[in-house]
């Protein structure tokens, strides 16, 4: 009978404490670990399968490298949990993702074993290489080790350290954990080369053609056979894309094997006098079979049961913003030819894959390349078509100079869709789609929308299909609508141009985007003091509605601008208007509200804006400081 299992993750605090077992007990230590993990997610909701495709991987890098002294980089960081509970945060792994919790990728701030932060993708082989650098240039830090996904590595950013790292020469390890799965399955030649490379070193391969030859030969012939094996299996294989670029390549080994793992990481550790890359071959979501089984090997996931892998996800009081998006581009290509997609491998993200479903030619995956996607779809642009860029508003600032030199300076036609605008809640400050106004409102040739709910969202959308005189970019929330009554179809908006919700006399509230509910309840709270209030929904940032703002800023003593976003962004716009006009000179109070200067951490949406101070009760507030009533009362 087994002798019982002593628990060993018990027994492990930190990396130092991994140093001391046994192989044997590291393989039973990520068993262990496994299951907590799942144990935790299921009560946090998170990145689960990326997290279950590194748990030996995390296990047997910790026990082999010296860390926190050799510096351990998370490519997105997404996969950092196993990492969290082997480096001291155990206790705090059921805060993950919450508000003052953990956050749920690798962050300097929360733990000396987290010597960069990540959340966008394809960062760590760069930052790895930054502290090999500082290493061989006498600063007091070990070896760098960059653990990246096959996904990841996609991205041109991995390109330019990879290149970088050959040249330099610098002992550096990349450990590519190849589990061949982005968000959604991945794409690209590199994806290919990726399982070519994984599926079986190629001497294995051409062996075994040799034999399988071989042995159906009449005896004369087979001598000739074995010549040519001997040619065969004495053949070099070729060199990978990675020893070209200087690495030495290892691999492909397997990255759930503890002992290959440990036998190949003391190995290299030991050998390594430059750049090294490991091919570990993993699986997204490996030992916990709900994951395994799932189209996206539980990416994302909401809280759920363990036994059955069923997540809790409550009934949407309203369509989101992005099923709407997704619904909605679809319509608009069946009835324009000209229309295409263009996701930077998040077609599931953006909603863009409804179309990608109905029509898989019109639209284009480019994998983690978001400057690419944007330059690309200059060119599809240039050459006729009408392309819809669907980026995050996060993920799009990984563009940003192809916005501005191939997109806005030649004036192309490009339709950026900007996801995910505002706070996103539990990915936190990384994911905040908090500047995209501010930086495309500087653009010459740009237009900027933002839509208050769905219904705007249809409308806007049909504006950009319409808009084929420049490039227009419209901004929109994760999550659910409001609920509004939707159109048939949308309506081209004119250019610039705002509306007034409701009509008021004394404080006038102009919203940029979805805090218009925000608004009209600061509203009504403000009517409930015996106020008169103007209620307007700008529409757009540029061209700013300049006749709006300045009725607004006439017929009213209070005007307070509000929007989900930055600083510079929205507010900045009016504030500059005003100025330039000369109307900031007092008889109006005028304030803008938009998120502080400074980053917030994760929590829900709505806590996010309550520490940003835009609620409808800060609203409310600041409206009647401007007035001059005490506030004090307003609170009352
Ligand atoms: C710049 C950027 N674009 C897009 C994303 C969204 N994203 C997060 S993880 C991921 C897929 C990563 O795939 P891979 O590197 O293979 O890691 P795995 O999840 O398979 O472990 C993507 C596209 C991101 N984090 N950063
Ligand atoms: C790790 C990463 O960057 C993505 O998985 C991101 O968390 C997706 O965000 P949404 O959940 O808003 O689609
Ligand atoms: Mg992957």
């Amino acid at each position: 009978m087994d002798r019982p299992h002593t628990p060993i993750l018990d027994q492990v605090t930190y990396p130092s404490d991994l140093r001391r077992m046994s192989d044997a007990d590291l393989a039973q230590c990520a068993d262990e670990l496994r299951a907590e993990v799942i144990s935790a997610v299921s009560e946090t909701g998170g990145h689960l399968g990326s997290s279950l495709g590194v748990v030996e991987l995390s296990v047997a890098i910790h026990a082999v490298f010296n860390t926190p002294y050799d510096k351990l980089v998370w490519d997105v960081g997404h996969q950092c949990y196993p990492h969290k509970v082997l480096t001291g945060r155990r206790d705090r792994i059921r805060t993950l993702r919450q508000k003052d919790g953990l956050s749920g990728f690798t962050k300097r701030a929360e733990s000396e074993y987290d010597p960069f932060g990540a959340a966008h993708s394809s960062t760590s082989i760069s930052a790895a290489l930054g502290f090999a650098a500082a290493r061989d240039l006498g600063e007091a830090t070990g070896d760098g080790i960059a653990v990246i996904g096959d996904g990841s590595i996609s991205a041109g950013m991995a390109y330019e350290a990879l290149n970088n790292a050959g040249d330099l020469g610098a002992r550096l390890f990349v450990i590519l954990n190849d589990n061949e799965m982005s968000i959604a399955p991945p794409v690209g030649a590199m994806s290919t080369y990726l399982s070519n490379l994984s599926s079986k070193s190629p001497l294995a391969t051409l062996k075994e053609i040799a034999d399988g030859v071989a042995s159906h030969l009449p005896e004369p012939l087979r001598h000739g056979a074995d010549r040519a094996r001997e040619l065969v299996t004495g053949h070099q294989p070729s060199a990978t894309l990675f020893e070209h670029l200087g690495f030495t390549y290892i691999g492909p080994i397997d990255g759930h094997n503890m002992d290959e793992l440990l036998t190949t990481l003391r190995a290299a550790k030991a050998r390594a006098t430059g750049p090294v890359l490991i091919h570990a071959v993993t699986v997204k979501g490996k030992g916990y079979s709900p994951a395994e089984l799932s189209d996206d090997c539980y990416h994302g996931v909401a809280k759920f049961d363990v036994a059955t892998g069923v997540q809790a996800k409550s009934a949407p009081n309203a369509p989101s913003y992005t099923g709407v998006f997704g619904k909605t581009l679809l319509s608009m290509a069946e009835q324009d030819n000209r229309i295409v997609g263009v996701t930077a491998a998040m077609p599931g993200g953006t909603g863009i894959a409804t179309l990608q479903k109905a029509m898989p030619k019109r639209v284009f995956d480019v994998g983690i390349a978001e400057q690419h996607a944007v330059t690309f779809s200059a060119g599809m642009a240039a050459g006729g078509l009408k392309p819809f860029c669907a980026i995050y508003s996060s993920f799009l600032q990984r563009g940003y100079d192809q916005i501005v030199h191939d997109v806005a300076l030649q004036n192309l036609p490009v339709r950026f869709m900007i996801d995910r605008a505002g706070l996103v809640g539990a990915d936190g400050p990384t994911h905040a789609g908090a500047f995209d106004v501010s930086y495309l409102c500087g653009l010459p040739n740009m237009t900027v929308m933002a839509c208050a709910d769905e219904a705007e969202l249809v409308h806007m959308m049909a504006t950009a299909a319409a808009h084929d005189s420049g490039p227009i970019a419209l901004r929109y929330p994760r999550g659910e609508g409001t609920g509004v009554e939707m159109p048939e179809s949308g309506e081209v908006l004119e250019i610039g141009k705002g509306r007034i919700i409701q009509e008021g006399r004394e404080v006038a509230l102009l919203s940029f985007g979805a805090h218009l509910e925000e608004a009209k309840d600061a509203a009504t709270a403000l009517e409930a003091r015996g106020l008169s209030v103007t209620v307007a929904d700008a529409r757009f940032a540029k061209p700013l509605d300049t006749a709006l703002i300045d009725r607004l800023i006439n017929d009213h003593s209070v005007l307070i601008t509000v929007e989900q976003g930055a600083m510079l962004g929205f507010g900045g716009m009016v504030l500059h208007h005003l100025a330039a006009s000369g109307q900031l000179d007092g008889r109006c109070a005028v304030r803008c509200l938009h998120l502080p200067d400074r980053f917030i951490d994760q929590a829900s949406p709505a806590d996010m804006y309550a520490d940003a101070g835009l609620t409808a009760q800060d609203i409310a507030h600041q409206a009647l400081e401007a007035l001059g009533v005490e506030v004090l009362t307003a609170r009352a």
